[in-house]
């Protein structure tokens, strides 16, 4: 149904206006390209990838951004509201927000050194959200590899996208309230990669400190974060649940020594998750406001 071609007629110029401007933002603020990946990603496991996630809270509508996943924690909606409005002067009232969001966060992982993919595109935005679906399809970091595939299970995807996708914590920063139960808690971890982290996420408080998800490059889209996992320095309890004796250990290492199937399958895993149920034909919307319904 979704189709590369989509715009190529209605708006020729999109792809080249997503691309400069992720551009951009990149160079001026790297984890910005981790955080569009994030919000693709909280977009399409809620309701499929229809920009639900979009959407303000207002006094009579309750969106998905207050949801526990996504509550102070997304960015990256101001550079969306970048990209609409350039678009909306070009192809006024033609491309829809979820396609947005789609094509930057492709790019966003390419400009930090991933690799790349054709986007389908003809993707329509919702009139709707829902926070109870945020708060229960959205894998928490507390999550057993049991849990981790059965959640993308419930979205059409399998064990090997899971641990593909996961490579996304490759890049990006994580808050210490989302990793502070495995730093303290948990056997199976570095203890120097402990200590490290325990320096700047103390035992009670600063919930909001940053750490980098992959130590050792935080802002390249590499396969580092799999040879962290074999190292024990996981940051989340779930990155770790990846390499803890089960059945993703071979394709962690796998991974891990081969950055070429790494990205080829994350590639193919992102097509897969961009085409979770879309709004098509004459369902949902264009907004004219990626933050509001018309
Ligand atoms: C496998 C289950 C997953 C879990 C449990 C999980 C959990 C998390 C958590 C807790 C954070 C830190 C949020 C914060 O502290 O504010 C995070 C960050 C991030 N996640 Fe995931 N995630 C998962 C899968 C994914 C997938 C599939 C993608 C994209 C394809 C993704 C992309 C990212 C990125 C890029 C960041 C960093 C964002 C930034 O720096 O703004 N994650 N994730
Ligand atoms: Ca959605
Ligand atoms: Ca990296």
């Amino acid at each position: 149904q979704l189709s590369p071609a989509f715009y190529s007629r209605t708006c020729p110029t999109l792809q080249t206006i997503v691309s400069l401007t992720m551009r951009t933002t990149v160079l001026l603020d790297p984890r910005m390209g981790a955080s569009l990946l994030r919000l693709f990603f909280h977009d399409c496991f809620v309701n499929g990838c229809d920009a639900s996630v979009l959407l303000d809270d207002t006094a009579t509508f309750t969106g998905e951004k207050n949801a526990g996943p996504n509550a102070n924690s997304l960015r990256g909606f101001d550079v969306i509201d970048t990209i609409k409005t350039a678009v909306e002067l070009l192809c006024p009232g033609t491309v829809s927000c979820a396609d947005i969001l789609a094509l930057a966060a492709r790019d966003g992982v390419a400009l930090l050194g991933g690799p790349s993919w054709t986007v389908a595109l003809g993707r329509r935005d919702a009139t709707t959200a829902s926070q109870s679906a945020a708060n229960s399809n959205l894998p928490g970091p507390g999550s057993s590899l049991s849990q981790l595939i059965a959640a993308f299970a419930a979205k059409g995807l399998n064990a090997r996208d899971m641990t593909a996708l996961s490579g996304a914590h490759t890049i990006g920063q994580a808050r210490c309230v989302n990793f502070r139960s495995h730093i303290y808690n948990d056997a199976n971890v570095d203890a120097g990669f402990a200590s490290q982290r325990q320096r700047n996420c103390p035992s009670s408080g600063g919930d909001n400190n940053l750490a980098p998800l992959d130590v050792q490059t935080a802002n390249t889209f590499d396969n580092a974060y799999f040879r962290n996992l074999i190292a024990f320095r996981g940051l989340l309890h779930s990155d770790q649940e990846l390499f803890n004796n089960g059945t993703q250990d071979a394709l962690v290492q796998q991974y891990s020594t081969n950055a070429g199937a790494f990205a080829a399958d994350f590639a193919a895993a992102m097509v897969r998750m961009g085409n979770i149920s879309p709004l098509t034909g004459s369902s949902g919307e264009i907004r004219s406001d990626c933050r509001r319904v018309n």
